[in-house]
């Protein structure tokens, strides 16, 4: 069993979720009150190192009233640095990590309170995090990004809504939604989107697509 996934964010019209600075602040403030009522609304919100790394964000709820989620993040080398607002202590925070990763920097962010999961031998499973999250009683959460990470759980079915707001707004490179091998053709992606829903943003200049996942029964996982 595993928990239902949500994937969240904001994109340029041409498909970027970070510019090749890594500026990723796309979001009007309705938007922005959108995401935090989905934190609210999940158990846990999960990232990968580079954006842990780069936009060092809280992971918190702010813009609207509600309970902080379960700060997660996936970090085959625990790369990050400690000094990071996610082990503030503000909200629980579970690292996900490998043999890679070096004792002594475990050994730190243990001491501070953060909870650290040795789940691979090098590679991290998602779907062996996302088992690992469903016995700790989380029954839904929240998928942030940045593009790799989306694709590791997107390419093994483990998504199941994905809201994208596009922003009127163009990089022209960058960091995609979806960074992974990627597929050939439609017909080989492992799943089907189907439209829920279409609004455009009280603030009239953004758009917020919603879709919900199938997965081809071919690829179904065993979860
Ligand atoms: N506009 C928006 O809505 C959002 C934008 N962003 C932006 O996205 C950018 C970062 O995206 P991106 O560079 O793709 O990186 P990610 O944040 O997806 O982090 C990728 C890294 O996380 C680790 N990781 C993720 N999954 C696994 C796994 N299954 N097993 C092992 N390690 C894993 C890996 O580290 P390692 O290689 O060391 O093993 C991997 O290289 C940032 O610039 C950020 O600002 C992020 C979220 C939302
Ligand atoms: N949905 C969405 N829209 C944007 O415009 C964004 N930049 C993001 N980014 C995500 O939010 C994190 C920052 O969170 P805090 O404000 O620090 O709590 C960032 O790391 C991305 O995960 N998302």
């Amino acid at each position: 069993m595993r928990p239902y996934v949500y994937l969240m964010a904001a994109v340029t019209v041409d498909g970027r979720i970070a510019s090749r600075t890594g500026y990723s602040r796309l979001s009007c403030p309705h938007d922005l009150k959108r995401l935090h009522a989905m934190r609210a609304n999940v158990d846990a919100v999960i990232i990968g190192a580079n954006t842990a790394i780069v936009d060092n964000p809280r992971l918190t709820v702010r813009y609207v009233e509600g309970r902080n989620p379960v700060r997660v993040l996936i970090d085959g080398a625990l790369r990050v640095p400690t000094t990071l607002r996610i082990f503030d202590n503000s909200a629980p925070t579970i690292i996900y990590t490998s043999r890679r990763a070096p004792l002594e920097k475990i050994e730190e962010l243990r001491g501070r309170g953060v909870e650290v999961v040795i789940i691979g031998e090098e590679k991290i499973d998602p779907g062996d995090v996302l088992r690992d999250l469903y016995r700790r009683n989380m029954k839904k959460v929240l998928l942030e990004g940045g593009g790799r990470t989306n694709w590791e759980f997107l390419n093994r079915c483990l998504v199941d809504e994905l809201i994208v707001t596009i922003t009127p707004y163009v990089f022209g490179n960058g960091v995609s939604l979806i960074e992974g091998e990627g597929y050939p053709n439609t017909e080989e992606t492992p799943f089907v989107l189907e439209l829920v829903s279409v609004k455009l943003c009280e603030c009239g200049r953004e758009i917020v697509l919603t879709y919900r996942l199938r997965c081809k029964n071919k690829f179904t996982q065993n979860i």
